[in-house]
């Protein structure tokens, strides 16, 4: 996938500034931002369901502002709202969205995928939030996509749902689908994304894989101890060397020793200018 000079307008607000993006087969790439950054407008520039004003897109090699009937079946979409087929049962439902496509995968398989195989006879009018947006993202995968879209898949999620969730991903992922994610879940993307980009007002204000975005990697590291029956804190370039010297003072086992770097969120907040 690969975008250049992407820009949209609302009125008086320019929901995309211009981006740039390189997606590659095979990736998964999260798309992180606050409220109103312009993530689901680029995401659905992406799957060709909202018109763009400038730029160039071309995704799966198809421009999306000219979709075909044959690229359409290569893109699975988990949109942010949904609108639920509520009267219908979770395997009617499943069952009737893998017609629509050419090499769908089993509907059974795909209620199994995503956990709700002792809902599969419910009525989805009946399901819980969160079963609804498992609902969501069986339809998204029935069709074996190639590039998968993911737009805050897992609001709503219990823990363990978001587990089993990222598993689901993982799977994907590993059979080769290309997955983009937009998500305000920070680990949700240092868990899942490769890479992961950061939008603020309509621009990517930062690029990269999640352990070392906004200089992560090479930040000071915090070494925590215990000693006299308090905690206490030194910043280091050089975390090694001072948890080396702690071994020696305390002949063994440093009570209580952490090493911390800055977390993703730490980081996010700098990027988007709130302060920490
Ligand atoms: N159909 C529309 N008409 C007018 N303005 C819109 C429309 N869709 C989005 N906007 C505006 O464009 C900006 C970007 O919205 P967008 O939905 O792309 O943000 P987002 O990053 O996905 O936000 P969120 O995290 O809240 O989903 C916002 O200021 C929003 O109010």
């Amino acid at each position: 996938m690969r975008v250049r000079g992407l820009t949209k307008r609302y009125g008086d607000v320019q929901a995309v500034a211009g981006i740039d993006l390189d997606i590659h087969a095979g990736e998964v790439f999260a798309i992180l931002g606050p409220n109103g950054a312009g993530k689901s407008t680029t995401v659905e520039i992406l799957e060709g369901h909202r018109t763009r004003d400038a730029g160039e897109v071309s995704v799966l090699g198809v421009d999306p502002g000219s979709p075909t009937r044959a690229w359409r079946s290569r893109i699975g979409i988990v949109p942010q709202t949904a609108e639920d087929v509520a009267e219908t049962t979770v395997r009617e439902t499943v069952r009737h969205f893998a017609r629509y496509y050419p090499r769908s995968k089993d509907p059974d398989e795909v209620i199994e995928l995503v956990g709700l195989t002792g809902k599969a006879n419910s009525r989805i009018r009946q399901l819980s939030g969160g079963q609804r947006r498992r609902v969501d993202v069986a339809l998204g995968v029935i069709g074996a996509p190639d590039l998968l879209f993911l737009d805050e898949p897992t609001t709503g999620f219990d823990p363990e749902a978001r587990r089993r969730f990222w598993e689901l991903i993982e799977g994907l992922a590993r059979d080769g689908t290309t997955i983009v994610l937009t998500t305000h879940y920070l680990d949700e993307a240092e868990a899942l994304a490769g890479r992961v980009a950061v939008v603020s007002a309509g621009r990517i204000v930062a690029e990269g894989d999640p352990a070392s975005l906004g200089g992560r990697a090479t930040a000071k590291a915090v070494v925590g101890w215990s000693e006299e029956g308090e905690r206490r804190f030194l910043e280091t370039d050089t975390p090694t060397t001072t948890v080396l010297e702690l071994t020696g003072r305390f002949d063994g086992e440093v009570p209580g020793l952490t090493v911390t770097r800055p977390s993703l969120e730490d980081v996010y907040l700098g990027l988007i200018g709130t302060p920490a």
